[in-house]
């Protein structure tokens, strides 16, 4: 099995390229950051620490790296059995044209294989959004042919994995937790489905995606937003703060209250996977800070998200929402120098205030008393 992987970044070695190593694919990754993936291409291998319960050294062999704009990729994607991505939501548009182009050499050469291309990046049906980034750069009278040979395949993938250590001796390797998941949807693929351990099929995939956005990322979002508040530096401390846990994991079950009526989750179940979730925050060997977690705010504040979507949800169902609208506030509240969109939510907030800025960037026009609220709680916030 020929497999690309786009982005060897943390998810990508410490995690997807791993189960297809696993998987004795034939493994590229394919990356921007030139010296990455020289690095990745002289050594052609990097080792994964899995820290936690059943800690251990797993080695990554026998894999190759290319600059995702080259040549090189196109024609590998003309030969690849299998495309997985986790390079961020804002990047799939960026690689939509060199996966277009690679498209059209294998159409070219004849190549009439089933291929299935699998976004793993933390959004609802990724790869749904990433077809429509690739059809719009090929043209037309190959949609058919697409349709019929290549798989875009939705997934949902869960497996907390920070940037390295700058201690590490060698910056390839990766440290991640013991817990993954990596459900993809059985409905989507062209071809037989491919044989890789750890990688789960479902034909209900939508349940599963919100079921982890909406409670693991609501959660991590709202603990590293109020964590940044209180002058936390990592998420294992926002998330011992007794008064942080009590919101965090309000804002969970508020979430969850909502799975559990959309999806019929059981609730002892889904109490039970919260719980998990919030040991799997306080891992001491994991160091995780708040700014990558709370990254990109103005992403995670908008209405698909994990923050504004499960309080729509509530209103559907006349739920309880007092946690999440802590959350969002704390969300609002977030300030870093390197963060482009913190910079600019703050702008926004100081230029047009509040609510204007809620109403905006959250998409609430039609719920005024529910952005007050969130202007309300934001306003005390600022002045603690
Ligand atoms: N790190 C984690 O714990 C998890 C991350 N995710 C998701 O996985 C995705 C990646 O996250 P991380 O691995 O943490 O980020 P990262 O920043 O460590 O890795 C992203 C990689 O993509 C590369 N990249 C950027 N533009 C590119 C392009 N045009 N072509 C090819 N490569 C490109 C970057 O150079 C980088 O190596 C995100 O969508 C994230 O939400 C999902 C679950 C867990
Ligand atoms: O990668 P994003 O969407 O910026 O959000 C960070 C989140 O992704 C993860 O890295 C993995 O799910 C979590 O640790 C965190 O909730």
């Amino acid at each position: 099995m020929k497999a690309i992987h786009f982005g060897a970044g943390n998810i990508g070695r410490g995690f997807i390229g791993k189960l297809l190593a696993d998987a004795q694919a034939e493994l590229t990754f394919a990356d921007v950051n030139q010296p990455l993936v020289d690095q990745l291409a002289h050594q052609q291998h990097y080792q994964v620490n899995v820290v936690g319960e059943n800690a251990r050294i797993e080695q990554v062999n026998r894999v190759s790296a290319i600059h995702s704009n080259s040549p090189d990729a196109i024609q590998q994607i003309a030969e690849a059995d299998i495309i997985t991505t986790a390079v961020g939501p804002q990047v799939l548009s960026k690689i939509a044209s060199t996966l277009a182009q690679g498209l059209i050499a294998r159409h070219d050469n004849g190549n009439h294989q089933p291929m299935n291309i699998i976004a793993c990046e933390n959004m609802v049906r990724g790869t749904s959004q990433l077809k429509q980034h690739v059809l719009q750069a090929m043209p037309a009278e190959l949609h058919g042919w697409v349709e019929e040979h290549i798989g875009f395949v939705d997934s949902a993938v869960d497996r907390i994995v920070p940037p390295g250590s700058a201690a590490n001796d060698d910056p390839l390797d990766v440290t991640v937790e013991t817990f993954s998941e990596w459900i993809v949807d059985s409905t989507q693929f062209k071809g037989a489905l491919p044989e890789i351990a750890g990688m789960e099929s479902t034909s209900n995939l939508m349940a599963y995606i919100e079921r982890k956005l909406f409670t693991l990322n609501t959660g991590h979002a709202i603990t590293a937003y109020l964590g940044q508040l209180a002058g936390h530096k990592t998420i294992r401390d926002a998330i011992l703060d007794p008064a942080i846990r009590d919101v965090v994991k309000g804002a969970m079950v508020e979430s969850g209250d909502v799975l559990i009526k959309r999806y019929g989750f059981n609730p002892e179940q889904h109490a039970a996977y919260i719980e998990k979730i919030l040991t799997r925050f306080e891992n001491p060997y994991l160091h995780d800070d708040v700014e990558r977690v709370g990254r990109q705010p103005l992403r995670k504040l908008s209405e698909g998200d994990r923050l504004i979507k499960p309080l729509r949800g509530t209103l559907e169902y006349g739920l309880p929402h007092n946690n999440l609208v802590m959350g969002i506030a704390a969300a609002l509240s977030y300030r870093s120098g390197d963060d482009p969109q913190a910079q600019e939510m703050a702008s926004l907030l100081h230029d047009n205030g509040v609510a204007h800025t809620v109403t905006q960037v959250c998409g609430l026009q039609d719920q005024p008393t529910l952005v007050a609220q969130i202007a309300n709680v934001y306003n005390a916030m600022q002045r603690k």
